[in-house]
């Protein structure tokens, strides 16, 4: 679904990601880490089209990203509603858009923010929500895209531990529904474990692959798992990987 062959990118002089070859498969969760400024947020961008390689080739689902535009959504930290807008005019506007009728608009929407456990919400404004809230529409409106692929810049970094457990578990379940292929940025090794079935680790300056820990758990996890032995080895190894990177 996304290919990096020999992906370089450097900005003016400086080299930010190097050598970089990597594939995922549709349905696989992807996880970045590695110490702030390594490049992961870059990454992502290039995944998306929205920086281009300074050498190497990115491909996604066959095509070059700019041509896939249409088949990846992408999810920042900041949840980016508009302010004057309802929940539910907020998650209808990349259909509005796309100029999809407003039928489909209000359906898709509704469908997408029940899926986020919004249903009670859709009239309410961005200013009463809760943060995590907030992140749950922004989730919504990038689904009602039905994205191949889903780009997430750090979306729970600014939540407490509690929320983004629970959005944790939310992702994984709408996962296992949509089976889209996920790239998540994140500072979190625990975060990391959870979501994904690969995490991969860059070193910094410039910012190469360091390791790609594979995480052989069940592909059903829940809050259960936190506490599981298996699941914290690998959240030490994470963690320990992120800690030697060099
Ligand atoms: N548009 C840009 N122009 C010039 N330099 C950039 C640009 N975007 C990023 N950089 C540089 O590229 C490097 C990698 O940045 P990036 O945001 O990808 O790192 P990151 O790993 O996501 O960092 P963090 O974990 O702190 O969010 C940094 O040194 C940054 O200053």
């Amino acid at each position: 679904m996304v290919q990096l062959t020999q992906a370089h990118k450097r900005f003016g002089e400086t080299t930010v990601l190097e050598d970089i070859n990597f594939q995922a498969s549709k349905g696989e969760f992807i996880s970045l880490v590695g110490p702030s400024g390594c490049g992961k947020s870059t990454l992502l961008k290039i995944i998306a089209g929205l920086h281009s390689l300074s050498e190497g080739e990115v491909v996604v689902d066959g095509m070059n990203p700019k041509n896939a535009r249409e088949e990846m959504a992408f999810i920042f930290q900041e949840a980016n509603l508009l302010p004057w807008k309802r929940v539910q005019q907020n998650t209808e506007l990349p259909l509005k858009l796309r100029g999809e009728s407003t039928e489909r608009r209000v359906e898709t929407a509704r469908k997408m923010l029940e899926l986020v456990n919004l249903s009670h919400a859709l009239d309410k404004f961005p200013w009463q929500l809760s943060g995590g809230m907030r992140m749950r529409v922004s989730i919504a409106r990038a689904l009602t895209l039905a994205p191949r692929v889903l780009l997430l810049d750090e979306p729970f970094g600014a939540l407490d531990e509690m929320t983004r457990d629970n959005l944790n578990e939310d992702l994984l379940r709408i996962h296992a529904r949509d089976q889209w292929t996920a790239f998540f940025v994140t500072h979190s090794a625990a975060e990391a474990v959870f979501l994904s079935n690969k995490v991969v680790v860059l070193s910094a300056n410039p910012g190469r692959i360091s390791q790609v820990i594979e995480i052989d758990l069940p592909k059903e996890r829940n809050a259960e798992l936190r506490e599981d032995p298996a699941y914290l080895n690998y959240v030490a190894k994470v963690s320990n990987a992120i800690r030697t990177v060099h």
